[in-house]
């Protein structure tokens, strides 16, 4: 399998902090790969870099063979990167479908002004009810933002991930603060964008990773220590020993 994102030996420093220490990591086409680790392991400091919205202090990150380490974010999103957010970026006092028009409107390339003409909205208006059919909102278009589940908000970020037609889609804890319910329907929400996008996950939630990931990266002190599939990261004693430890019932790690 190709190699769509290569990371060689990136390494962030927070002052005396290495939040990425010499961090490799390989991200096939067409997979979906997990990124899991303790708490501060460096999960998001590694996603921050990937998208470009923080610099590597050394080291280098490429995707589709392509060095990207010096790009800005707008410039991965026009390669085919998109990220959502464990942070909510929508507008809460526009509906469903207008957030979504939003994103379209930026990814058309023009800049974020809020639409200023019919001629122009119509053209914005039938790809954003495209994305949001896709995420499942179809029936929540004219739903203001801030009257949406917590779930359906999720949804809606994805969608406008969406807008960009990325190739890899960076999902940083999209089940997030969810109930059962909310995480079986982006649990199945995934699954479908699994089959169109190459992902790069950081989850917590085990079972949404037995359930979705093709392999598994575990990260701990910024470096990634065993890559491979669910069995094989949960065979593993260095994983074991390092992060899963006694937490192993309690995750879920050998019931699965
Ligand atoms: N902007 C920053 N300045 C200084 N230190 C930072 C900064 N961002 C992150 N860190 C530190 O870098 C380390 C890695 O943090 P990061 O948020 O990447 O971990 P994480 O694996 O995503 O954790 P979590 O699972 O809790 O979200 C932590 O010790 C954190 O305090």
């Amino acid at each position: 399998m190709t190699d769509l994102l290569q990371v060689d030996n990136l390494t962030k420093r927070f002052g005396g902090l290495l939040a990425s220490n010499a961090l490799n990591l390989r991200v096939a086409k067409g997979e979906t790969h997990a990124l899991i680790g303790p708490n501060g392991a460096g999960k998001s400091t590694l996603m921050n870099q990937l998208s470009g919205e923080i610099a590597p202090t050394e080291g280098k990150i490429r995707f589709k063979a392509q060095d990207i380490t010096g790009l800005p974010v707008y410039a991965r999103t026009a390669l085919g990167i998109a990220r959502s957010y464990q942070m909510t970026t929508i507008f809460n006092g526009f509906s469903a479908l207008e957030n979504v028009m939003l994103a379209v409107q930026a990814h058309q390339g023009h800049s974020f002004h809020f639409w200023s003409n019919a001629r122009k909205e119509s053209s914005l208006r039938s790809p954003a009810a495209d994305l949001l059919a896709r995420v499942g909102l179809q029936s929540r278009a004219n739903v203001l933002a801030s009257n949406l589940a917590h779930g359906e908000q999720r949804q809606l970020e994805i969608a406008m991930a969406l807008a960009s037609e990325p190739e890899l889609l960076l999902l940083d804890e999209p089940l997030a603060g969810m109930g059962i319910e909310d995480s079986a329907q982006i649990i199945q929400l995934l699954e479908t964008l699994k089959q169109h996008h190459t992902i790069l996950l950081i989850e917590h939630d085990m079972n949404a990773i037995f359930s979705l990931a093709d392999r598994v990266s575990v990260l701990v002190y910024g470096t990634v220590i065993a890559t491979g599939t669910v069995d094989e990261i949960r065979a593993n004693a260095e994983v074991q020993k390092a992060y899963l430890g006694a937490k192993q019932e309690e995750k879920g790690f050998q019931h699965a």
